[in-house]
């Protein structure tokens, strides 16, 4: 039986809005396909075997616990890049994103990033506090999902996640949210960011398959009628006629 392992990075510290919905997405979605998946929860200071894992998911934190958990990271740095240069999957959410990067600099201190992308994020007083409507150019069917920073990330030479159709993203301003580097998807969407949006969930599944047993993977779709009006029902609600996906994804990729 063909088996996924997912590290849960930092669960007593990184768990906003229920981050975790994220790990119970991808279980779900392969045990309905005959697949099984283990879930590894790595505790704060935990020695963490990057080989032994086929998804890791980084979740968001207030300020307070970006900083504690921060120590941690410098020491699983080296192992954590290699991992994702070696094509690892990560989803990486919100507090989770600004730590792939160089730092993060609050209101009193800079937090060290484990330098995995090119950003860097500043905060601001105002709180980016909304629902969030993406295009991205790995799907037809928008992303939709749920933002609340006070951090504003500044991307460098990196492909966004998606356009924003509908709320802040990145900074507010740039027009754009997250960042895909090789098999990470690093956004400020939170959970549940995948049960909303089953074609995310299985763009990573399929990356984590086919990078441990081989590129002619291929999920079988599944019915997705409850997913698909979870996600429909945000998009329906921002949704003016004059908005055509298409061509927002014509003019981006
Ligand atoms: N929701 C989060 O993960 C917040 C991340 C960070 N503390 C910020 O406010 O920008």
């Amino acid at each position: 039986m063909k088996k996924l392992t997912i590290g849960h990075l930092y669960p007593d510290l990184l768990n906003l809005y229920g981050d975790r919905g994220n790990i119970q997405c991808f279980r779900k979605r392969l045990t309905w396909r005959g697949m099984e998946a283990e879930v590894i929860p790595f505790l704060s200071g935990d020695p963490i075997d990057f080989e032994k894992l086929d998804i890791v998911l980084l979740g968001g934190g207030s300020d307070r616990e970006q900083e504690l958990v921060c120590q941690s990271l410098q020491g699983i740095k080296k192992d954590f890049q290699a991992y994702v240069e070696d094509n690892g999957v990560v989803l990486a959410v919100c507090g989770g994103y600004q730590l792939l990067g160089s730092y993060y600099k609050t209101e009193t201190k800079t937090i060290q990033g484990l330098e995995i992308l090119d950003i860097y994020t500043e905060w601001e007083p105002e709180r980016m506090i909304r629902n969030i409507i993406l295009n991205s150019p790995l799907f037809d069917r928008p992303v939709v999902g749920f933002e609340n920073h006070g951090g504003r990330t500044y991307i460098g030479n990196h492909t966004p996640f998606g356009k924003v159709f509908f709320g802040l993203g990145n900074t507010g301003k740039s027009g754009y949210e997250g960042v895909v580097y090789k098999n990470v998807i690093a956004t400020y969407l939170h959970g549940p960011l995948l049960p909303k949006n089953p074609h995310v969930c299985d763009y990573l599944l399929e990356k984590a398959l086919r990078k441990k047993y081989g590129e002619e993977i291929r999920l079988e779709p599944l019915p997705d009628e409850l997913e698909h009006k979870a996600n429909s029902y945000i998009f329906d609600r921002y949704n003016d006629k004059k908005y055509v996906l298409k061509e927002t994804i014509k003019r981006y990729t």
